[in-house]
């Protein structure tokens, strides 16, 4: 599985936590990872208006996206027992920067006025989540393994956009090698190994609050791709 199976050991030899839960979860992971929106840009069948309306609503999550890892870096400095934590995330951080300017032009090229949307209840709800992520009192682990989660479902799911058999627009290309290139998916794995690192030293009950993080993302990944489909 691209950006799953290759960093699912946990480092420890043996299966991961996450890579136990995808698969614990295939039903709901493969509708968050192939989602008909997805397989639609896939195919080529996509309706370019349900895509504007991805982007526009995207672009408003990607600045909610900000202060939600601005506080995983925070968690990072005080309960991080490995250094490199912070290089992996302050990455991730500049290439947000670089994301929310690439969704200004791209926005511009398809003409989609930023300043006017109006974010939709399943981007509200799924920002809500983020904050509720935020409390100082969330474990390091359980928004680790959240945020791991929210940037491999779209690794996964732009990274099948891009396979040779895939019709992908031409037009939609910029968009699915955005997230689906090879070194997001070096990100993605760096960003498991964290995951399942913590998770291993976790108590269980901390480990039950990550998983259950983890099915929360899922479903709100879901229902972030129905929205492109909402009038
Ligand atoms: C809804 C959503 N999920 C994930 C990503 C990837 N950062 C995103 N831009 N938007």
């Amino acid at each position: 599985m691209e950006g799953g199976s290759s960093g699912s050991d946990g480092g420890g030899g043996g299966m991961g936590k996450t890579a136990t839960w995808m698969k614990l979860h295939s039903p709901m992971y493969d509708r968050a990872t192939r989602h008909p929106f997805i397989l639609g840009i896939s195919d080529g069948s996509v309706d370019l208006s349900a895509f504007k309306r991805w982007l526009a609503q995207d672009y408003i999550f990607v600045r909610e996206f900000v202060p939600f890892l601005a506080s995983i870096l925070l968690k990072a400095c005080k309960h991080s027992d490995d250094e490199s934590d912070m290089e992996v995330l302050l990455g991730g951080m500049a290439a947000l920067s670089d994301e929310l300017a690439w969704f200004r032009k791209e926005a511009s090229k398809w003409d989609v006025n930023l300043a006017g949307v109006i974010p939709q209840k399943a981007n509200m709800d799924y920002c809500s989540f983020l904050q509720s992520l935020m409390l100082p009192e969330v474990d390091y682990a359980v928004v680790i393994t959240a945020f791991w989660a929210i940037e491999t479902v779209y690794q996964e799911s732009f990274s099948l956009c891009l396979h040779s058999s895939s019709k992908t627009p031409e037009e939609l290309m910029e968009t699915c090698q955005r997230w689906g290139n090879t070194s997001f998916g070096h990100y993605c794995r760096s960003l498991q190994k964290i995951a399942d690192r913590c998770l291993e030293k976790a108590p269980s009950d901390i480990i039950k609050r990550a998983e259950e993080a983890f099915i929360r993302v899922l479903e709100h990944e879901i229902n972030f791709w129905n929205m492109s489909f909402a009038e």
